[in-house]
């Protein structure tokens, strides 16, 4: 049983801060960078790897060559860890905890209290993957079965919703009741 809640979050109108400019911060970064192109990011870490630093001269990212601090938590609303050093992941935890920021430590599931997930796009349709932590490369080859089956189409048919979901006179129910007499094709009913 899968417990987890997901949210689909503007980390534009956020600050997040990734500690941790190894493998782990970089793919961490790419997957925010993917979906959220413009969000605001702090990056800590003595040891930068490069192409974080060239995705600094394009995005909204700020690079701290330092060690993690709990003074960096200041005006941060959500954290991802992942440092090769336990202690400090376990320490950034408990300093987030203590500041209520939501904090993801990449390498222990028991410390995040969020899970990046698999994430399938096409046009405005996102779909977000869970495993509940127990595949994530079941995860990742679940997208791509998905991204290869989503129709091409989709951009229209969303353009057209929206349209008349705009024009639609009447209160609330009856408005419901229309979008799903029109979207009942899909069911193939
Ligand atoms: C719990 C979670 C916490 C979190 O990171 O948020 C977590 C934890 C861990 N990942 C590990 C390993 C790998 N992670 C990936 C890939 C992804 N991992 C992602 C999410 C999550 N990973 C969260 C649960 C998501 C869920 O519920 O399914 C994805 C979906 C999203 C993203 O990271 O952007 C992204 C795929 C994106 C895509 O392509 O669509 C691959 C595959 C690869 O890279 O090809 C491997 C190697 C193969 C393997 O182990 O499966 C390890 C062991 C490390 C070690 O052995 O040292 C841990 C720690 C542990 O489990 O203890
Ligand atoms: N490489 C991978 O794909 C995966 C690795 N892991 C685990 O995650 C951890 C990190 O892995 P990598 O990113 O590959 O390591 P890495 O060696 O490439 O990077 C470690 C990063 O942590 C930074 N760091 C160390 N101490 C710090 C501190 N006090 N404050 C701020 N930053 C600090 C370093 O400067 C460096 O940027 C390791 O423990 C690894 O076992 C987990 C999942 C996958």
């Amino acid at each position: 049983m899968n417990n987890l809640f997901p949210i689909f979050l503007k980390l534009e109108e956020l600050h997040t801060l990734i500690v941790g400019g190894g493998n782990v911060g970089l793919e961490k970064l790419e997957a925010v960078l993917r979906n959220s192109p413009k969000a605001k990011i702090t990056l800590i870490a003595p040891e930068i790897k490069d192409e974080i630093k060239e995705l600094a001269q394009t995005h909204n990212l700020t690079l701290i060559f330092e060690k993690y601090d709990s003074k960096y938590l200041d005006s941060i609303d959500i954290v991802i860890a992942g440092t090769d050093d336990k202690a400090v992941n376990q320490q950034i935890q408990q300093d987030c905890k203590a500041k209520k920021i939501l904090v993801n430590i990449a390498d222990t599931p028991d410390l995040c209290d969020f899970y990046l997930s698999s994430v399938v796009v096409k046009d405005d349709l996102k779909i977000a993957i869970s495993t509940n932590g127990k595949s994530p490369t079941f995860a990742k080859r679940f997208r791509e079965v998905l991204e290869e089956i989503l129709p091409d189409t989709l951009h229209e048919t969303l353009d057209n919703l929206q349209s008349i979901r705009n024009k639609l006179k009447g209160d609330f129910q009856e408005k419901v009741q229309k979008l799903n007499e029109i979207t009942k094709v899909m069911r193939g009913e």
